[in-house]
């Protein structure tokens, strides 16, 4: 083994070479090592199904490989990331200055209220920094005014290339227009796969809004259902409410996460009241509007009703200019780094397809260039960044896997499952696997029915949403759906 590397990262390393590089990725690459002390390694992932799976999985085989790499045997802690407030020193050495900014949206007083965290900064080189200061700043009752805004997300260090320039014109359109003016695009919809700018955009609508005089809010979809919650909890709902509609631009991010009956009402109602009152609202998620299947049919079409726009995969071209600005950045807090153009060519040639591996590629280089002294080389950088590097044919999950491993975990049949058997036994497994097919697979929901014994597709349609509301309120029936998906995907 490398004596220059941290027993963690000898850990990570066998624990990749024992499951392989894609099982690896999929359970693995998101755990970090948050603290350690002469007892105990704390460890967190992002997902409470992730903890599971790795708690009964592989915690003592973690605990056995650090004991043989360190040289001392300690307990393996493992918690779920949104929960902790994490400890700034284990990543100090690749942290960046960050500010985050929670907008106060009193009327009258439009300039935004700079607050500094450490742990935003910590948390910032993980590209955490959204999630991290929510947490962190959680009190209930300024929920209303917003989701702190990340400092490095405007419109000066969006790049834009083919695939996003019809977004960012938009954006910006909605960003300059007056404070007072009619909007033009109402609402603007943004959508796309992960990673490719949504938020950037978003969260630079937002800034912009509150420099330029307007009252503006930035909320994640999550964020608006947390404010909701602790507001009817507190008594409070009304004024959350009132506080939302008397704003000039309400900006919500990853619309996908809404979730329930009462919120999405609540969304609603808000989303009307705002149109109707000629005020600003800007929404992204990761599919079309018609798409988001557990949201009332209303709802999606006031918001497919205004300008949809979607932002395309980052081509070639754009991830070297995204690279070559980031790059910049980190030069002028890390003088010492430097990249030569061939390196940065191959990250953008064979890194991930979201912007947020190309920072993550990066962020390893310095890490790697920093902790050992060496210099950044394109071998180098083939090393440090090998978990980044894009897969050349994406998984496939066939319908035939989905119904295998959903029979098996049920204990009923394949033909059970095709059958038109109506016991609950087998309905609720067959809605799942339904359910599945539709997430994880492209296929149509006539297609879909086709394979499930000739179903209509609105029965499809049907155990889709019913599935996907169960998931918004039943954590246990989560967590199993989480599970049979990672089934399905390792099939
Ligand atoms: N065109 C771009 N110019 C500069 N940075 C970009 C661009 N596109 C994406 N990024 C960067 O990539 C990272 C991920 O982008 P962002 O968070 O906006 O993605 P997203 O579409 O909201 O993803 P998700 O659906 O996962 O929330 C951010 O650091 C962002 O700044």
């Amino acid at each position: 083994m490398d004596s220059a590397t941290t027993p963690w990262e000898r850990v990570r390393q066998r624990l990749r070479e024992e499951i392989g590089e894609e099982k690896f990725t999929s359970w693995f690459a998101r755990m970090d090592l948050d603290a350690l002390t002469a007892d105990v390694i704390q460890l967190s992932v992002p997902t409470r199904f992730l903890k599971s799976w790795i708690q009964e999985n592989y915690l003592p085989r973690i605990a056995d490989i650090w004991a043989e790499e360190s040289g001392a045997r300690r307990r393996v802690d493992l918690a779920v990331r949104s929960a902790v407030a994490r400890p700034v020193a284990l990543k100090a050495a690749i942290v960046r200055e960050v500010v985050t900014e929670r907008p106060e949206v009193r009327p009258g007083d439009a300039r935004p209220q700079l607050v500094r965290s450490s742990e935003a900064r910590a948390s910032e080189s993980r590209g955490e920094t959204r999630e991290m200061s929510a947490a962190l700043s959680g009190a209930a009752g300024d929920v209303a005014s917003g989701s702190p805004l990340d400092a490095r997300l405007t419109f000066e260090t969006f790049v834009v290339g083919k695939s996003n320039s019809l977004a960012f014109a938009a954006a910006k359109q909605v960003a300059d227009s007056a404070s007072g003016a009619a909007p033009v695009f109402n609402p603007l919809y943004l959508h796309a796969a992960v990673g490719l700018g949504k938020t950037h955009l978003l969260q630079a609508i937002a800034r912009a809004g509150a420099v330029g005089g307007r009252r503006t809010t930035y909320l994640t979809a999550e964020r608006f259902m947390y404010g909701f919650v602790a507001a009817l909890k507190t008594h409070s709902a009304i004024a959350f409410k009132d506080a939302l509609r008397t704003i000039d631009t309400l900006v919500i991010d990853d619309l996908q996460f809404l979730k329930g009956n009462n919120l999405q009402q609540e969304f609603c109602h808000t989303l009307n009241a705002l149109l109707d009152g000629g005020r600003q609202v800007v929404v992204a998620a990761d599919c079309l509007p018609g798409e988001l299947e557990h949201l009332d049919e209303r709802v999606r079409s006031r918001l497919a009703g205004g300008l949809v726009v979607e932002l395309g995969a980052l081509e070639e071209d754009l991830r070297l200019e995204i690279l070559k600005s980031r790059y910049q950045t980190l030069t002028e807090q890390h003088p010492g780094f430097a990249v030569p153009a061939p390196v940065l060519e191959f990250l953008a040639r064979s890194v991930g397809q979201s912007g947020r591996d190309l920072d993550g590629a990066l962020n390893k280089l310095l890490a790697f260039n920093q902790l050992t002294g060496e210099p950044v080389t394109l071998e180098m950088a083939e090393n440090a960044v090998k978990d980044l590097i894009r897969p050349t044919d994406p998984k496939r999950v066939r319908v035939d896997d989905i119904l295998r491993v959903v029979a098996k975990h049920y204990n009923v049949s394949r033909a059970d499952l095709l059958s038109q058997r109506r016991t609950a036994t087998v309905v609720k497994p067959r809605q799942i696997a339904m359910y599945l097919a539709k997430t994880l697979t492209l296929r149509s929901l006539p297609e879909i029915g086709r394979r499930f014994g000739g179903r209509d597709h609105t029965t499809v349609l049907h155990a889709v949403r019913k599935i996907d509301g169960l998931i918004g309120t039943d954590r246990v029936l989560a967590e199993e759906i989480e599970v049979l998906k990672r089934l399905a995907l390792e099939a």
